[in-house]
């Protein structure tokens, strides 16, 4: 974990200039804190505090982030601005003249500015033309590790900056540092680094960054992966490169076809190693890494926001035992993004497709959505029904799925249905809302798809949508530290709320000169209609906003015309069927089955289920006619019982519900579909 220490050096007399750098502060500072106060870190505090009290007499000394992974690492300023006076003889560092001045305040404030790390003047040119002024945490701490050749585990939270924090020092590495020398260059060179990605859609993105921040200093970078044609990968390798990105399958391929010589490799990375391995790519991932001759001389990273106990075996055998570990999530119970904010909905699968529309008018601020489903078949199918949508999932063509990502990244459609394809390290601009069709099966697919939104310091939503029936999220909610905040379906005040502005603003932006031309069909209108002035211009909001009618929706199952009712007993309900067996006594079979959703109440006295609308008025007349039962229309749902809990009678802490009102992507061929390394396959679903 980050020390203290490191957090206020990190933060040391900082004054943001503006928003955006007060967020990016903010950001740091959380990322830090949050680190600083996990168990992993107590510990390394105290260990800490001493380094403080010796710090006052050594100006070596260095702060600490630790692992259940692997030999804890120093972190220590970074290497430049220590060095400044000693000359770093493993890298050249030219200043940039023009800059300095202007920014020479501002570095001093910030100990993570970019010019303090040993980043090479072109580098820093193509980071400022980036915007980029200061390195993220985990990039910070990663960097000198990295750059000195020592193998490394990295972990921080999604979004905040994986791929420069391998990119940056390897680069320099190949320009400045150790792995120069062994480089080759010239005609036909083999690559001295090569990357591994779980998808194809990453492998693109972190070659876009290795193409540019490679091409500022001179390295050629090319990307692999499959479902695209062989032959301009083919040439792209002949000519020769320094850095091969791409999914496990067609890398191997490569390798198998002779196009790819790994025999003077020096830098292998394996980014979102665990999604790799619990792909079933173990068997590639190391066919890959074994073609390494003498991995003593071959420098291996391993980055991810999710790193299961499993992949600790994997590490051992990959990287060396001197390797470091820098955590930023370690021991804390949060696992996922904390600049998200993570929403349960209790929601039937038949009420999806109706009440996406308005989660995402309520929760996407205007920006763009990504819902996944667990299905290719309910991708295709939700994406057809949702208007403006896309789907992404492994049985689109390759082409396909890449005018459908640029599309959505440039903002041509703003909603998209994928897979898991697109769960893991997409990083696209603007991403507002997530929602997760149904609770995934492992806590890290919640952490990863959760992370496509609140990248980069930005807040973003999550929601989750459960069948009360069926799905149980306690597993994600206990292996992800994720406290949800629990909702029911938007309502019409809240939909009301989150477009209506919007339509006003839009109606006040309409020319006064359309008044005289539709004065006297409004005239006609009002003394018409039997409405009001103020209704006729609500409907007329509503039109603007895309509105012709907003239906109610049960709070249980979002099913529409259905009302949530709860219904008591004068004795604890213990089970469904005990409930269901008392509305048997004043109700006929078949409206008795009709019932949704049934629930229990977290205290036990009561049961919570939806009926029809129209059949509300035979549910409420009805126990006038069965002693001690009370029927009653529900306006937010009390706490419920979890599903698991219910054999142990009342459950006490669970709730389900609260406040109402409110495939067959795997990359390459269907051989990769094997599990291994202790992952599991992942089968033909994405
Ligand atoms: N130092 C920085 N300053 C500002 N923005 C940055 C910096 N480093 C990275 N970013 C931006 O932050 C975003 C997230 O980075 P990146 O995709 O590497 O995150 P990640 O940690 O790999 O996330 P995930 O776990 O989801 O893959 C990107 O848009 C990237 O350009």
């Amino acid at each position: 974990m980050p020390s203290i220490e490191v957090s206020d050096y990190l933060l040391a007399g900082t004054t943001p200039k503006d928003k955006k750098e007060k967020k990016m502060k903010k950001f740091i500072s959380e990322t830090l804190d949050a680190a600083a106060d996990s168990p992993t870190t107590e510990k390394k505090s105290k260990k800490e505090s001493k380094h403080k009290k010796r710090k006052a007499s050594d100006d070596e000394d260095r702060s600490e982030t630790s692992s259940e992974m692997g030999e804890p690492v120093n972190v220590k300023p970074p290497k430049s601005e220590e060095k400044s006076k000693k000359k770093s003889k493993k890298a050249k560092v030219e200043p940039e003249e023009e800059d300095e001045e202007k920014t020479e305040d501002m570095v001093k404030e910030d100990p993570n500015a970019v010019s303090k790390f040993r980043i090479s003047a072109p580098l820093r040119a193509k980071l400022k033309e980036n915007g980029i002024e200061s390195l993220f945490p985990i990039q910070a701490m990663t960097f000198d590790t990295i750059l000195d050749g020592l193998d490394l585990v990295g972990r921080a939270r999604t979004g905040q900056g994986k791929t420069l924090a391998f990119v940056l020092p390897v680069l320099e590495s190949l320009t400045n540092g150790p792995a120069r020398e062994f480089r080759k260059t010239g005609y036909g060179r083999p690559p001295t680094v090569i990357v591994l990605l779980p998808t194809r859609e990453l492998a693109k993105q972190v070659f876009a960054d290795f193409e540019a921040y490679g091409g500022a200093v001179g390295l050629a970078a090319c990307c692999v992966y499959g479902g695209s044609p062989y032959g301009a990968q083919e040439s792209k390798l002949r000519r020769g490169v320094d850095i091969v990105i791409g999914t496990p399958g067609r890398i191997k391929d490569h390798i198998e076809r002779g196009n790819i010589d790994l025999s003077t490799l020096k830098v292998r990375i394996l980014d979102e190693a665990d999604e790799m391995l619990r792909m079933g790519f173990v068997d590639d991932v190391e066919l890959i890494l074994g073609k390494v001759k003498d991995v003593s001389k071959v420098q291996t990273l391993l980055f991810s926001a999710t790193l299961p106990s499993w992949v600790k075996g994997i590490s051992s055998r990959f990287l060396k035992p001197d390797k470091k570990t820098v955590d930023l999530v370690g021991n804390e119970k949060m696992k996922a993004s904390t600049n998200v904010r993570h929403i349960v909905l209790p929601c039937s699968s038949s009420a999806r497709s109706e009440l996406i529309p308005d989660i995402i008018r309520c929760y996407s601020s205007g920006g763009r959505s990504i819902i996944f489903t667990e299905t290719k078949e309910a991708a295709s199918g939700l994406s057809e029904a949702l208007p403006g949508a896309r789907a992404l999932h492994g049985d689109i063509q390759q082409g396909q799925r890449e005018v459908t990502l640029a599309g959505f990244r440039s903002g041509k459609f703003m909603t998209l249905v994928a897979t898991n394809v697109a769960a893991r390290g997409l990083d696209i601009n603007d991403v507002q809302l997530i929602i997760q069709c149904e609770p995934p099966r492992d806590v890290e697919d919640y952490i990863h798809r959760s992370g496509r939104t609140g990248r980069a310091g930005n807040s973003g939503v999550a929601v989750m949508l459960y069948d009360p029936r069926r799905s149980n999220f306690s597993k994600i909610e206990r292996e992800s530290g994720v406290k949800f905040e629990h909702i029911s379906a938007p309502q019409p005040l809240d939909i009301a709320k989150a477009v209506g502005q919007d339509a006003a603003e839009m109606i006040t932006k309409i020319s006064d000169s359309v008044i005289p031309a539709f004065k006297s069909v409004a005239e006609e209108l009002l003394n018409t209609s039997g409405l009001s002035a103020v209704d006729l211009l609500a409907k007329a909001l509503a039109k603007a906003a895309g509105y012709t009618e907003i239906k109610k929706r049960s709070l249980l199952s979002s099913m529409e015309n259905h009302v949530t009712v709860l219904l008591e007993a004068g004795k604890p309900i213990y089970s469904p069927s005990f409930a269901f067996g008392v509305l048997r006594r004043f109700l006929p079979e078949e409206k008795v089955e009709s019932v949704k959703g049934m629930a229990l109440t977290a205290d036990g006295n009561g049961a919570v289920f939806d009926v029809a609308a129209e059949d509300l008025d035979l549910f409420l007349a009805g126990q006038e006619n069965a002693a001690n039962v009370s029927i009653e229309v529900l306006k937010s749902l009390p706490d419920l019982q979890e599903k698991e809990s219910r054999n142990s009678r009342f459950g006490g802490g669970g709730r389900f519900g609260r406040s109402g009102g409110g495939g067959g992507f795997r990359n390459d061929r269907s051989s990769n579909n094997r599990s291994g390394g202790g992952g599991r396959g992942r089968g033909n679903r994405w």
